[in-house]
């Protein structure tokens, strides 16, 4: 990182891409604190995952607005944050961004929905079923202005590089 000033690092991509992980490994090499988009989430929200049905924009909006929220605090106090939220749509980012954009640096983590699947069967107790995947790619509006990640590394190999692309 070369940058003084504070910036928000959304961890972005669909359910299983590694967004938890790689965002708390990236807190402990930059010293910057991590916070998990999932726990942003309305009650109604994770119930509704829960039972196996995807989220709408509806569901997502406000969901979107408190991370944005969260991030505008920290720029302001002129803290840097990292946060991992699937950020599957352009409309999306643009609300994470709000009032923030020069600041927000996005990092897209790419993987196929077969390496996903099978990562994602194998992680134990989280409430996101993997039957949602197919929904998540459907969502899916691959950014075009993120430092983008190929996940089919290992975790500490994918953010060596992020380090290294980070402004
Ligand atoms: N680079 C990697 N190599 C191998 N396994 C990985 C890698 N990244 C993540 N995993 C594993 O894949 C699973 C999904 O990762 P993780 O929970 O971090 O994804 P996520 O994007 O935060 O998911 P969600 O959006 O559902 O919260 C976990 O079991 C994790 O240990
Ligand atoms: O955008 C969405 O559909 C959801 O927010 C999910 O992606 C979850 O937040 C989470 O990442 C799953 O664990």
């Amino acid at each position: 990182m070369k940058t003084t000033q504070p910036i928000a690092i959304i961890i972005m991509g669909v359910s299983g891409s590694g967004k938890t992980t790689i965002g708390e490994l990236l807190s402990s090499k930059t010293n910057i604190p991590f916070a998990d988009g999932d726990s942003f989430h309305p009650q109604k929200n994770i119930d509704k995952m829960v039972a196996g049905h995807p989220l709408n924009d509806q569901d997502r909006l406000g969901w979107l607005q408190e991370i944005n929220k969260f991030c505008t605090k920290n720029i302001k106090q002129g803290k840097s944050c990292i946060v991992a939220c699937s950020a599957l749509k352009q409309s999306y980012r643009a609300i994470l961004q709000n009032g923030i954009k020069e600041q927000m640096v996005f990092v897209y983590l790419l993987g196929t929905f077969e390496l996903i699947q099978e990562r994602l069967g194998k992680r134990k107790s989280h409430f996101m079923p993997a039957s949602l995947l197919k929904s998540q790619f459907e969502a899916l509006q691959p950014p075009k202005d993120a430092i983008t990640m190929d996940i089919d590394n290992t975790p500490t190999a994918i953010v060596e590089k992020i380090v290294e692309q980070l402004p």
